[in-house]
């Protein structure tokens, strides 16, 4: 089977400066599947709307009818006709202490239902998101700022439940009671019905229309807060260089640059959300001065009774009321959409490597056949389009074999390892273990089998029993066992807790040696058929290095072993040794050999020899 692209050079990036904008009603629509769960109480709210927004439109009406009533005009409803003054009263009032009773009573619960919904769902696609981003190839990784990824994970997705938390999802009820009360407004007087609509409609544009120049400022913003803290990462992950080389104040100036691109973005956001409040600040005076205007005139005429005149007054404050709310929560809510298009768009990263629908079995271990059998078939990879770092590498390590890869840097070691263990995949040409390509396999099923030993062995904040585990299932005895095979029980039984010691973030409160060692013990235990060992002994002093090498040499029993060093006086061991330059094999044989033959190999020895390499 041979992969005809590259794969991991085609996935597009996160989207930066151009924001990609999708309708709100298309983004509510990827909100949808996050709901469905939560179908049944979302429904019940909604149904509740219905008494609220009534009740609402149901107060102006009643007010005007108790005006109508104590002036006795013909407007007066039937039922209070025949009624004497303080009993129409009292009915008047209590029809109003029963609206105000439903709307406070249904609003609260309403709220509270929703807003803890929400918050639900907020953390199924938080989960869903770290899922998705844990998945992605290491390509992603490569291209992608870890500041950004963040930002995405966190503060974009608490934007998202910033919506519902403050209850600005109650728009929704806010847009019910304008319908209602438009109703109401045309089936209690058609003309100053029409006209509070007329006023409402075009505002409604104009405030759509800032809504959108704030969702494209809001979007920028939020790309300058990625940068913000990406910069503020790479400056904490690397604040050993930077105080090192003297950096702080270089930093600081370009840091001051992102901060102020941010705070120049969030003035946009600002303008824009300050122009929705008074747009509506004006338009509530100018539609009660326009009821009054054209009431009074209508009552001069005697069109309409007082009582009318003053439901409207109300109306015109109660119809742009639900508009108010949608300006006080409209920061909240353009904000939300933001997020969701910033979450969809992490979301849409395709994942690069995928385990495949059948996955193969990787041939157990027996007495007749041995195994850890690894073959590079005609193996090229490119990062970039058409720029191989890897060109047709052909080769194969026999099982239980050692073999050393050596090369000038950048010729393309850490690569070959990465394509082994499938981090990425090759451009061209096929990846075996033991017989099998690596696409064709699990990623647990081929990792399992592959014991990485890098560089800098990361450790988790957690203890040093579950830094050695990694979540799976192995008793403390087999813990114990793996540590004392690589000569690391004695420093764990000396710290304060044992195994139960919580170890720091990146392991900061253990020397190098010792990382290195946690490292072993953790491929120790999980007895992998191959070991990869990437500049393992790198960086040691000579007594932690004597203790690594016996733990080593323990380590590579019966097992295939590919180790990447730069000494090569520290290889000397490996029955083969291959040289890479520049991307090519370009020499394999045994270290005398290749000293006989005079080529690549025997030019860096000599060069180490003498200390200039
Ligand atoms: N993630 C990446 N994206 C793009 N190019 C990369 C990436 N990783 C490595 N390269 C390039 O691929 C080439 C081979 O890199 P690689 O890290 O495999 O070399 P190496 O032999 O392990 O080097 P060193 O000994 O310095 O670790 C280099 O030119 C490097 O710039």
């Amino acid at each position: 089977m041979q992969a005809s692209t590259n794969e991991q050079s085609s996935p597009p990036p996160l989207s930066t400066s151009a924001p990609r904008r999708d309708s709100d009603w298309r983004l509510f629509l990827r909100l949808l599947p996050y709901a469905q769960p939560y179908s049944r109480p979302l429904i019940i709210a909604g149904i509740m709307l219905i008494p609220l927004a009534l009740s609402a439109a149901l107060q102006p009406i009643i007010i005007g009818q108790a005006i109508s009533f104590l002036k006795q005009e013909p407007s007066t409803y039937d039922f209070l006709e025949g009624l004497e003054l303080t009993q129409g009263i009292d009915l008047l009032t209590l029809l109003l202490f029963l609206t105000v009773v439903v709307r406070f009573g249904l609003q609260g619960i309403q709220g509270y239902w929703v807003t803890k919904i929400g918050q639900q769902i907020t953390a199924d696609i938080r989960q869903d998101l770290f899922r998705h981003v844990t998945s992605l190839s290491a390509g992603f990784f490569d291209r992608t700022p870890v500041g950004k990824l963040i930002t995405r994970l966190t503060s974009d997705v608490e934007a998202l439940g910033d919506v519902f938390a403050t209850g600005a999802v109650g728009v929704v009820s806010d847009l019910f009671s304008i319908l209602v009360v438009a109703i109401t407004m045309i089936w209690t007087n058609p003309l100053l019905g029409t006209m509070l609509l007329g006023m409402v409609i075009p505002i409604t544009g104009l405030i759509i229309y800032f809504q959108n120049q704030y969702r494209q400022a809001n979007y920028k913003a939020r790309e300058e807060l990625s940068a913000l803290n990406a910069n503020l990462q790479e400056n904490i992950v690397g604040i050993g260089v930077v105080q090192i080389f003297r950096r702080e104040s270089f930093n600081s100036q370009l840091f001051q640059t992102v901060n102020k691109r941010y705070v120049k973005a969030v003035d946009h956001t600002i303008f824009y959300d300050s122009a929705v409040s008074a747009t509506l600040e004006w338009i509530t005076f100018a539609a009660v001065a326009g009821v009054l205007l054209l009431g009074g005139k209508l009552v001069e005429q005697q069109q309409i009774d007082f009582g009318v005149l003053a439901t409207f007054i109300l109306f015109s404050q109660r119809v742009f009321d639900p508009l108010r709310q949608l300006a006080e929560k409209f920061t909240t809510i353009q904000a939300g959409f933001t997020a969701v298009e910033r979450i969809t768009d992490l979301m849409n990263q395709p994942i690069a490597i995928r385990d495949p629908e059948k996955p193969t079995l990787l041939p157990r271990p027996d007495t007749s056949t041995a195994i850890g059998e690894v073959k590079f078939s005609d193996v090229w990879l490119a990062y970039k389009d058409d720029e191989y770092v890897l060109q047709g590498l052909d080769f194969r390590i026999k099982p239980g074999e050692k073999v050393a890869i050596v090369g000038p840097t950048g010729a393309g070691k850490s690569s070959l390892i990465r394509l082994l263990c499938r981090l990425y995949e090759a451009s061209r040409g096929q990846v075996l273990v033991d017989g099998v390509d690596v696409r064709n396999l699990s990623q647990t099923e081929l990792r399992r089998h592959i014991g990485v030993i890098l560089q800098d062995g990361f450790l988790f904040s957690g203890d040093v029993k579950s830094n050695i585990s990694l979540g799976e299932d192995y008793s403390l005895a087999e813990i114990q066992a793996a540590a004392r095979q690589m000569n690391v029980a004695n420093f764990i039984e000396q710290l304060p807790q044992g195994y139960n010691t919580e170890l720091r973030e990146r392991g900061t409160n253990l020397s190098a040696g010792q990382k290195q060692l946690l490292a072993f013990a953790r491929v120790a235990i999980r007895n992998p058929r191959i070991l990869v060992l990437d500049e393992a002994t790198a960086s040691l002093d000579v007594g932690t290095e004597a203790m690594i090498q016996t733990a080593l040499e323990k380590l590579l029993v019966n097992r295939t072993a590919i180790i990447i060093a730069h000494r090569l006086s520290t290889i000397r061991y490996v029955d083969r040794i291959l040289v890479l330059k520049r991307g090519r094999l370009v020499e394999i044989g045994s270290h005398e050999e290749l000293l006989a033959a005079g080529g690549v190999y025997a030019s860096l020895y000599q060069l180490q020899q003498l200390g200039v390499a």
